[in-house]
């Protein structure tokens, strides 16, 4: 996948795992979501309730056959293992995990997605091979227990002044309403967890998501 098509790629890019779908199958929620339009999908089973084991490996499954089905990227969060062993399009990993230089050796081909928080971690990871970074919180947010101080849509702006030119999303407590102050500040997409997997209906949110990121970015 070229930097552009990943840029594209990254304009609505919905991130999910069991634990943030309010109860429903998350394979149904999935479907619902990429009917309303997202782009890119990345499998996040975390946090209290997550599956483990055969189960998480089965879920992963289903999902990577869904957005095989609709032609969108399938990334897995944190874990390498299980995107090789999956087939996914590639892995989003952490400061904490495993350094993405390792990764990128582990995965060749495949998409490499880093969190940055700074311009140093930013820079850190763009040089370990990174090849797009998840820039937040952007605001509040209820979905990740551990994340770090909200920096707002400036805090990317502040990347894109200081010269970084790389893919970036912006990611935490990203709904309709203000996701395209994000777009505007720099980013080249929305990463969403709440706003679509618990939204009563995700199908719509997601519509609704996927115009406001058009607003910014120009139809699709
Ligand atoms: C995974 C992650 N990384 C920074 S905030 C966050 C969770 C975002 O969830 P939500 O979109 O529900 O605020
Ligand atoms: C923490 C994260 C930051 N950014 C993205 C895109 N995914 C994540 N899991």
């Amino acid at each position: 996948m070229s930097p552009g098509q990943l840029r594209a790629a990254l304009r609505l890019y919905v991130v999910l795992g069991s634990p943030n779908c309010a109860g429903r199958d998350p394979v149904q929620v999935l479907a619902a979501a990429l009917d309303g339009g997202v782009t890119m999908v990345q499998f996040r089973e975390k946090g209290p309730g997550a599956l483990q084991g055969a189960a998480r490996r089965a879920l992963g499954g289903e999902l990577r056959r869904l957005c095989d089905q609709r032609g969108v990227p399938f990334i897995v969060n944190d874990d390498v293992g299980l995107a090789l062993e999956l087939g996914a399009d590639g892995v989003h990993i952490g400061q904490e995990d495993e350094a993405a230089v390792q990764v990128r050796r582990r995965t060749s081909g495949l998409i490499v997605g880093v969190s940055a928080h700074n311009q140093a971690e930013a820079e850190s990871a763009l040089a370990a091979g990174a090849d797009y970074l998840g820039v937040g919180p952007m605001y509040a947010t209820r979905t990740k227990l551990d994340a770090r101080e909200v920096q707002g849509p400036a805090g990317l702006a502040r990347m894109r002044a200081a010269g970084i030119r790389a893919p970036l999303v912006g990611i935490g407590g990203i709904d309709a309403g203000n996701a395209a102050a994000v777009l505007a500040a720099g980013a080249d997409g929305a990463a969403v967890v709440s706003a679509i997997a618990a939204a009563r209906d995700p199908r719509a949110a997601a519509a609704e998501l996927s115009r406001a990121t058009a607003a910014v970015l120009g139809a699709l």
